[in-house]
C-alpha cells in the first residue's frame, strides 16, 4: 500500500477541506484509488505551523479554531508559519499549496512552488496566481527535478476540466470556448434574481467558501481573467499574459437590469471566452453579457460553473459542475494526487 506524505500550505478553506477528507475517507481511498495521505505538516500566514514526521491527526487539524497561532495549541507546533520548513523539511512527497491566489505576481505562492519543486516534491495547487503568470516556468522546473506539478482546481474548482480536455479532447481540434468560470459571480447574479441586494449575496458567498480573500477579484471579472489565461495557455497553446484579456465584471448590474432581462427571457452572466483567429492569434474577453434563454450557458445557476469548448470534429461539448467551494476544491487535490500516483505507477 502506497502512502504520500503531505504537507498543506496555506490552511483555509480548501487545505481545511482536504483534512477533513482525509479523516473521513483515507480508509476508503487506500481500498479504492490504491494509496492513504498522511498530513505530515501545516503552515498557514495567520494560524501558525506544525511539523509532525510521523503524521499528524487529520480530524484534529480538520477540527482546529480557526483562532490567530491556533498551530501553537498542537505538540510541536508554533504561532509562527515556518512555510519554507513545512515545504523543505516535513519529509513530504506533496506539498499542497492553496494560500491566497495573488493575481499580480503570483507571490508568494509561485515561490512556495519552486521550493518544493526544487526540494524534488510534487506539487498539487488549487491557487490560480502561480499557474496564469508561471506556468511554463513552473511546469519546466517540475520536468527538470522529475516530479509533477499539478494545478487541476485552478479552474472549476473539482469539476474535472482542464485533464479532461488535454486528455480527452486531444485530435479534437479545439478553437476555442466560452464559460461560466466564476462561482461568486454566478452566485451573486444568481440571488440577486432572488431579490438579494448585491453586497449581501456577495456576504453570502463569502460565508458559503466561494469567495476570494478580496471579493473584488470574482465581480470584476478578475478572477476569471486568470482562468482564461490558463485555459487557453493549455489548451489552445496561446502564450496570453493577464494583461492581453479585456476585462469586466459585473457589479455595474442592477437587480432592475436582472429583473428587466428576466421580463424578456434574457439572463445576465459573466462570460470568459478565448477563440483561435484565422491568423492564428488567440483573442480572449472576460465581460457580462445578456444571454437568450436558449443558449446553453443561461440556465447555469449559483456557485455552478459551465465551459462550452468549440471543437472542430464534435462541435460544441459543455461540463458543468461546481465551479468554487471548499470540499469541491479539495476533490481537485485529490484528483491532482491520483493523477501522480497513476503517472508514476505507469511509468
Ligand atoms: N474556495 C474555493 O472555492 C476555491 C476554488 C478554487 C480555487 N481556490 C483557490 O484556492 C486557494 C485557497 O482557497 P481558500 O478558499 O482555501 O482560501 P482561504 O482564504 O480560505 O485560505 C487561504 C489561507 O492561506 C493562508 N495564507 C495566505 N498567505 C499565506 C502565506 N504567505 N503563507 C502561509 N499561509 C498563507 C491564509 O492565512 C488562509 O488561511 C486560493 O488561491 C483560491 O483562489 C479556491
Ligand atoms: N472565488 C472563486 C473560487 C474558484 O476559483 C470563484 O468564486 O469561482
Amino acid at each position: 500500500m502506497t502512502e504520500y506524505k503531505i504537507a498543506l500550505v496555506g490552511f483555509g478553506g480548501v487545505n481545511r477541506a482536504l483534512a477533513q477528507l482525509i479523516a473521513e475517507r483515507n480508509l476508503r481511498w487506500q481500498q479504492e484509488l490504491g494509496f492513504g495521505l498522511k498530513i505530515v505538516g501545516v503552515t498557514d500566514l495567520f494560524l501558525g505551523s506544525v511539523i509532525d514526521r510521523n503524521g499528524l491527526d487529520a480530524a484534529t487539524l480538520a477540527a482546529l479554531p480557526t483562532s490567530k497561532g491556533a498551530l501553537a495549541q498542537l505538540p510541536q507546533g508554533s504561532a509562527e508559519a515556518f512555510n519554507e520548513s513545512v515545504i523543505k523539511q516535513s519529509g513530504a512527497d506533496i506539498i499542497a499549496e492553496a494560500t491566497f491566489t495573488n493575481p499580480k505576481d503570483g507571490e508568494p505562492a509561485a515561490t512556495f512552488c519552486r521550493w518544493a519543486l526544487e526540494a524534488g516534491k510534487h506539487v498539487v495547487t488549487t491557487n490560480k496566481g502561480p499557474i496564469a503568470l508561471h506556468a511554463q516556468a513552473l511546469k519546466a522546473l517540475a520536468k527538470a527535478n522529475g516530479v509533477s506539478f499539478e494545478y487541476e482546481g485552478s479552474v472549476m474548482s473539482g469539476t474535472p476540466v482542464l485533464r479532461m480536455a488535454r486528455q480527452t479532447l486531444a485530435g479534437s481540434g479545439l478553437v476555442g470556448f466560452e464559460g461560466i468560470l466564476n462561482g461568486t459571480s454566478n452566485y451573486v447574479l444568481t440571488r440577486m434574481g432572488e431579490g438579494l441586494g448585491f453586497a449581501e449575496a456577495v456576504a453570502k458567498a463569502q460565508e458559503l467558501g466561494y469567495a476570494e480573500a478580496d471579493p473584488t477579484a470574482d465581480v470584476e471579472g478578475h478572477d476569471v481573467r486568470l482562468k482564461v489565461v490558463i485555459l487557453a495557455n493549455e489548451l489552445l497553446g496561446a502564450c496570453l499574459q493577464v494583461s492581453d484579456v479585456a476585462c469586466s465584471g459585473i457589479s455595474a448590474i442592477t437587480r432592475e437590469d436582472i429583473e428587466r432581462a428576466k421580463a424578456s427571457g434574457e439572463h445576465w452572466k459573466l462570460i470568459g471566452a478565448a477563440r483561435r483567429e484565422a491568423d492564428g492569434s488567440v483573442r480572449a474577453s472576460v465581460q457580462a453579457r445578456l444571454l437568450p434563454g436558449s443558449h446553453p450557458l443561461a440556465g447555469i445557476t449559483g456557485a455552478t460553473n459551465a465551459i462550452a469548448f468549440e471543437t472542430e470534429l464534435l462541435g460544441a461539448v459543455t461540463v458543468s459542475g461546481p465551479g468554487a467551494g471548499r470540499i469541491e476544491t479539495a476533490f481537485a487535490l485529490l484528483s491532482d494526487i491520483l493523477a501522480i500516483h497513476t503517472s508514476s505507477h505507469s511509468a
